[in-house]
């Protein structure tokens, strides 16, 4: 006979972050072989403590047999009729319902445990225990013994056969906690605050419920760059997945590259749209796709709110309250939003920052009524003005370097001396400290530039050099553009389609250079599961191609003469290291993957692409709807500042040059918050002493102060947590 033997060791009452913990300490690995084994083995315990609670669901039989993780909440849905159980108090359930039949207590402890059970009953069905309620007093259970029982065997003889029942031994606590998951990401205090709040908040302690609107959690998590946002994302993705709460929380960001850092979506394809596409999603109430989508979601994770505009929440918050059915009036349809970011870094393209303040403007003063998109964009700012808690990040988590620190903190206010200018200068190329690009670390450092066209320029010629530093010839995949199902004769258009910027042509690039090991960034979503998203860095390994598509053509002056171009590429082979893909394809190396090629269709106006000279006379826009085949892929030997935001780099090589009508902080604030040290950086040329001067906008500086008032009163709230 095997007795299941447990002494509890730890303090004899156990907050709710450990009932779990104390659970699963009744380690059943190895059980499922010896309950096989003994089958006779079981209890009646289901009479002596809880009539109610039928015992012999499979479920249950799969909880002994599965010493995984798993809750047994859905099990207690399903088979606990007498207890009404409310989702959001999930937490004190296992031990509700898993404590009889896993612990069988000493006749003198069971009273005590029914007066427990009755308490806890209660608070379930009211819904509001109070605060010392979300502790349960397990001194009961110090002398308990455990047993455990084959619910498919159940005879009341083996049980009076059973004897003396031995005492709990030891107490092993191996399921991750809240406090396991904290120490693991070595969270520091304002980053387990946050944590704590957002899990209590999961595990339905009613301590969170802040304000009057039925427990919604909106929250903002402002930091500046390198304060640990995405590491705080990471913890609590963890505890999502260890409580096997994943499906209930998505995570958002507004490029790919910021959402590949969380392991996350873009928002727009969250939202089952094209980027840059003109064709709103239509939502219509009913629409079951999109019902069934959101029917899991409680928590949304939104990263780099500084870069999400006041339209595009607009649409989030119509989206939602759409797909859940609920009064327009509630935020976001009630799911628990919290938004990460520092509103210093940068301000969404072609959309209004999440910090607008509309105050009276120049056009309502002139009595013009307001647009569609001005109504929505004050919707949305009447959702951030929601806002009901907050925790401030500002432990710098990144950079080492102190001086540099002090640098960066006068640099937020628009504040740096002169002694700031002289010490960066000091990191110009040509510099004693800095002699050349081509010397290593340097020439393996990501170049950050400002624009799309420079960023192309840099990283052709990048290829070119490297193809030649290794004696190849250049390779370039040239992508196949229709127009109305038909090929495109005129070769002028040809050429200046495929020289199109590709953040012009849906992300697709219509001359794309290769050469072994060259970085690479996905630029679509191809397998979200797998980590194949928009965004995610890799190094190209090999192409594959149809044989008779290769030409010598020459197609553009940008590459070499004797570049050889491939028309119909197949696919490439790159490395992915974060992906989630277990390929046992025999002839490929784990994390090679397979990138195919892939269609998407923009639009042009081909009289800002056609020269002067052959334009016809007339001034009227001539738009043409292009059909591209190419691979999702461009190289990352420079990226822009913009996508390196929420990036930690190792080394990087900046420029502070700005284009001439920036007076956004971020365009010197981003870049050089991306390394730990200023060693790390180094300046591509010299630069005006003015762009350290470039202070925050009037409601950059507004918002922020709103949130620190915000965050007082949180730190009030949750004194607790902050201890
Ligand atoms: N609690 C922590 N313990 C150890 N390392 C941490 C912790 N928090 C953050 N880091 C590390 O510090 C660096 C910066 O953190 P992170 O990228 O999370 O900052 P961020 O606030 O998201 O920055 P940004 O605003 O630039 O996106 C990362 O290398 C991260 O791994």
């Amino acid at each position: 006979m095997l007795h299941f033997t447990r002494t509890f060791n730890t303090p004899p009452r156990l907050s709710q972050d450990n009932i779990y913990a104390a659970l699963r300490t009744i380690d059943l690995t190895g059980l499922a072989e010896n309950i096989n084994k003994s089958p006779a083995w079981s209890t009646p315990i289901k009479q002596q403590l809880s009539p109610s609670i039928p015992y012999a669901s499979p479920l249950l039989n799969k909880s002994l047999q599965t010493p995984t993780h798993d809750r047994p909440t859905s099990m207690h849905y399903q088979s606990s009729s007498d207890i009404s159980i409310d989702r959001t108090n999930r937490q004190l359930i296992p031990f509700l319902c898993a404590t009889p039949h896993l612990v069988q207590l000493n006749t003198k402890w069971q009273e005590q445990l029914k007066i427990e059970k009755e308490r806890v009953r209660r608070s379930l069905i009211t819904g509001n225990y109070d605060k010392d309620d979300d502790t349960l007093d397990l001194f009961a259970a110090r002398d308990a013994v455990v047993t455990v029982m084959n619910p498919n065997n159940y005879s009341a003889n083996n049980f009076e056969n059973y004897g003396s029942v031995l005492p709990v031994l030891k107490v092993i606590n191996n399921f991750p906690t809240q406090t396991s998951i904290i120490n693991e990401f070595t969270l520091n205090r304002e980053q387990r605050a946050a944590f704590m709040i957002i899990t209590s908040h999961l595990d339905g302690d009613t301590r969170c419920h802040i304000g009057d609107n039925n427990g919604q959690l909106i929250m903002c998590i402002p930091g500046c760059g390198g304060t640990g946002k995405s590491q705080l994302i990471r913890a609590l993705t963890k505890y999502f997945l260890v409580t096997k709460r994943m499906q209930m929380m998505r995570k958002l960001a507004p490029t790919g590259i910021a959402a590949a850092e969380i392991d996350g979506m873009t928002i727009h394809s969250f939202l089952g749209e094209q980027r840059n596409s003109r064709k709103p999603r239509t939502i219509k109430p009913g629409d079951s796709k999109l019902e069934k989508e959101w029917r899991p979601v409680e928590y949304l994770l939104i990263d780099e709110m500084s870069m999400v505009g006041l339209t595009l929440l607009a649409k989030l918050n119509r989206i939602i309250s759409t797909a859940k059915h609920v009064d327009p009036q509630v935020p976001f349809g009630g799911v628990n939003v919290i938004f990460f970011g520092d509103y210093l870094q940068y301000r969404p393209v072609f959309d209004a920052p999440l910090h607008t303040h509309f105050t009276l403007s120049s056009k309502s003063k002139s009595c013009k009524l307001p647009t569609e998109k001005e109504i929505q964009q004050r919707v949305a700012r009447s959702l951030i003005l929601q806002i009901n808690c907050v925790v401030k990040l500002t432990q710098q988590m990144r950079t080492e370097d102190s001086r540099y620190l002090q640098l960066l903190e006068r640099l937020r206010h628009g504040q740096c001396n002169y002694d700031d200018y002289e010490l960066l200068l000091t990191r110009v190329v040509g510099q004693p400290s800095v002699d050349s690009l081509c010397d290593t670390p340097w020439n393996k450092a990501p170049i950050l530039v400002f624009r799309n066209e420079v960023r192309t320029q840099l990283n052709n010629k990048a290829a070119i050099h490297n193809a030649a530093q290794l004696g190849r010839v250049s390779i370039v995949c040239v992508a196949q553009d229709t127009c109305n199902g038909k090929s495109i004769e005129d070769p002028i258009l040809i050429r200046k389609l495929l020289e199109l910027s590709d953040s012009k042509t849906e992300h697709l690039p219509g001359l794309l250079p290769f050469v072994p090991g060259m970085p690479v960034i996905l630029t679509q979503n191809i397998a979200i599961e797998l980590g194949l998203i928009n965004g995610i860095n890799g190094i190209f390994r090999q192409l594959v191609y149809q044989s008779d598509s290769v030409s010598a053509d020459v197609l553009s002056e940008i590459f070499p003469k004797n570049t050889q171009y491939i028309h119909r590429p197949l696919y490439a082979l790159i490395e992915i290291a974060k992906s989630k893909v277990d390929s046992n394809l025999e002839v490929l190396q784990p994390k090679l993957i397979p990138i195919p090629v892939m269609e998407q269709t923009f639009r042009v106006d081909i009289f800002d692409i056609i020269p002067k000279d052959k334009k016809p006379k007339s001034n009227r826009k001539a738009i043409l709807s292009i059909k591209r085949r190419a691979l999702p892929l461009v190289p990352a030997y420079c990226i822009t500042t913009h996508k390196s935001q929420g990036q930690t780099l190792n080394k990087v090589v900046i420029d502070l040059k700005l284009p001439n009508e920036t007076e956004d902080i971020a365009a010197v604030y981003v870049p050089l918050s991306r390394v730990k040290r200023l060693a790390d950086l180094i300046i591509l040329r010299q630069f005006d002493y003015k762009v350290l001067l470039i202070k925050p906008s009037k409601s950059q500086v507004t918002e922020m102060e709103r949130l620190d008032q915000l965050y007082l009163e949180t730190q009030k709230c949750f004194s607790h947590w902050f201890q």
